[in-house]
């Protein structure tokens, strides 16, 4: 998968130098290119933003810059990319969003700051690229990179081969609508506190039996708005193994 950031704060990425993003990125299974969107301005102080028309307060992110840096990225191959752009105004990011996203080609995000990017880099992009704006909640962050590092990290742990274990992919909260279920190391005493029993029995059947119904409690109690229709509104101890 190839992955491009154009941001006007590029340093804002280098975590995704770390880790397995980053070993992914070393191992070539992530084509990851970082833009600074400065380099395609070409004013003396380097401008990326001007006043609302319209009025209003805040500063809002000029559309030539914008327009040159994704006419850069996507005059470098002939395939039609994602635009990601992260905005709160966009599609919720979830785990099947992220699953839909882990297999695409390509994926371009435009990181916006100030209050955002001239509307018309919206339109423009759609010749050249398959726009979204993606949210990852109700809340309001200051740019788009925070919400890139998100975003890139929950799709790019679901490229085949980036980690290692694709079975720790399962049973993940949100892969399958349950929540997971508590999970347990040595030692098996500590400060008072136990591992469950059953964990210790070596009866995998009953493991596995006690790990659903821990699931479905723990989904119940923080997320009942999970639970497959016909257990929705069920009193929590009435949500028996399924
Ligand atoms: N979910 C979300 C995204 C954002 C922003 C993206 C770019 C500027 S603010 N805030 N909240």
């Amino acid at each position: 998968m190839r992955v491009d950031v154009i941001s006007i704060f590029p340093e804002y990425l280098a975590p995704l130098d770390l880790s397995l993003i980053g070993k992914a990125r070393r191992s070539g299974l992530l084509d990851l290119h970082v833009h600074d969107l400065r380099t395609f301005t070409h004013d003396r102080h380097r401008t990326v933003d001007d006043t609302p028309y319209g009025g209003g307060a805040g500063m809002v992110m000029k559309p030539e810059p914008w327009g040159e840096a994704l006419d850069h990225v996507a005059d470098q191959e002939d395939s039609r990319p994602i635009l990601i752009v992260p905005g709160p105004g966009g599609a919720r990011l979830d785990q099947s969003l992220a699953r839909q996203l882990a297999a695409a080609d390509w994926l371009v995000f435009a990181c916006g700051r100030y209050e955002g990017i001239d509307e018309r880099v919206y339109d423009y992009a759609q010749s050249t690229y398959d726009v979204r704006v993606i949210s990852l909640g109700d809340y309001v962050l200051n740019g788009g990179e925070v919400a890139a590092l998100a975003i890139i990290e929950a799709v790019a742990r679901l490229v085949p081969g980036v980690i290692g274990n694709a079975a720790s992919l399962f049973e993940e909260s949100h892969e399958d609508g349950l929540l997971e279920y508590p999970i347990y190391t040595k030692p098996e005493q500590w400060q008072g506190f136990s591992v469950p029993d059953v964990l210790l029995s070596g009866d995998h059947g009953r493991i596995a039996q006690w790990r659903h119904q821990q699931r479905l409690d723990r989904t119940a109690a923080r997320r009942p708005d999970l639970l497959p229709p016909e257990l929705a509104g069920a009193p929590e101890d009435l949500v028996v193994g399924v």
